[in-house]
């Protein structure tokens, strides 16, 4: 058996195309401003390919780009500025910020309203209670796929390899909220195959380069992989081992090309459905 793969690609491109045409209708074009600070070149790359998404879509982009030595205080008044401007509809903070840096305070300080990638603590409170926030690009693009494929996702098991801030706990949420039963694991978890095993949906989401092999997956599982990293000869590679588990698995998302375009695409539709709040459209 070969699983059937998800094409994120076309997906994303999919949803590109929608936000194009609803930014087109409005009176003025959705502005999103892009913070980075230093020099980390996946984040370069990541931050390149988000002002291109915006060109593609018709959203203005506002870049912002601060020093490797940049301090709190100095990022404070740029998302300040951000924060006070009325054209401005959707405010991110690249991350990983540099270590002497605190993001946790830093991301508190966007304006809720413009938090296009979903991580204030108020759109936090909203994805864990009544939903209605923005939501987290990456697990927001995860639902977005197993949709595009008709997966029902309503009583399935969905197992979430993964615990970080950005992708596992939202996305266990969001599942949740899509009435899947929801088991999250971590590198405390003992057994994890245990687990694995019995997941109708596997996301790995752990960082580490093809650590999900064909032994851990149930026969005709969903696989979705949001790893990025390099394998032993540098190649781009997930968290998944994806030669050996798309013998197992009848769905799986490939790297490059799965998650990683809907995480941009996903950032596309927030900040448009921030502009079109801001002009009252609902
Ligand atoms: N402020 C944010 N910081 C970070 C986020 C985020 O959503 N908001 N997520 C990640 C990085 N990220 C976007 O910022 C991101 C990561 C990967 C991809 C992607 O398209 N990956 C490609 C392969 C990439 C490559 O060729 O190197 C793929 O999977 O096809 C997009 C966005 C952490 N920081
Ligand atoms: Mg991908």
């Amino acid at each position: 058996m070969s699983a059937q793969i998800i094409d994120g690609k076309a997906i994303a491109k999919a949803i590109r195309e929608k936000t194009k045409a609803a930014a087109a209708r409005l009176r003025r074009a959705p502005a999103l401003a892009v913070v980075m600070v230093g020099e980390n070149p996946a984040s370069a790359v990541y931050v390149r390919n988000k002002v291109r998404a915006c060109n593609e879509v018709g959203i203005t982009s506002i870049e912002h780009r601060l020093p490797q030595d940049c301090t709190d205080e100095r990022l404070l008044e740029v998302i300040k500025a951000l924060n006070e401007d009325a054209t401005v509809d959707g405010i991110l903070v690249q991350l990983p910020l540099p270590e002497h840096m605190h993001a946790g305070l830093i991301l508190e300080t966007i304006d809720p309203n413009k938090d296009v990638d979903g991580f204030h603590i108020y759109n936090t409170g909203k994805l864990v209670t009544t939903g209605g926030g923005f939501k987290p690009c990456t697990p927001a693009g995860i639902i977005e796929l197993l949709k595009a494929i008709d997966y029902p996702i309503e009583g399935k098991h969905a197992v979430i390899l993964g615990r970080s801030n950005i992708v596992g706990k939202p996305l266990a949420m969001l599942m949740l909220q899509e009435n899947a039963t929801v088991t999250m694991t971590h590198s405390h978890t003992p057994n994890l195959k245990h687990y694995t095993l019995d997941a109708d949906i596997l996301v790995a989401a752990i960082g580490r380069a093809k650590y999900v092999k064909a032994d851990m997956v149930k026969p005709g599982a969903v696989v979705i992989d949001v790893g990025t990293n390099r394998d032993e000869n540098g190649k781009l590679c997930g968290d998944v081992d994806t030669q050996a588990v798309q013998e197992v698995a009848g769905w799986i998302t490939p790297v490059p090309g799965g998650v990683g375009p809907m995480t941009i695409a996903m950032l596309m539709h927030n900040t448009l459905i921030s502009a079109q709040k801001r002009q009252n459209i609902f």
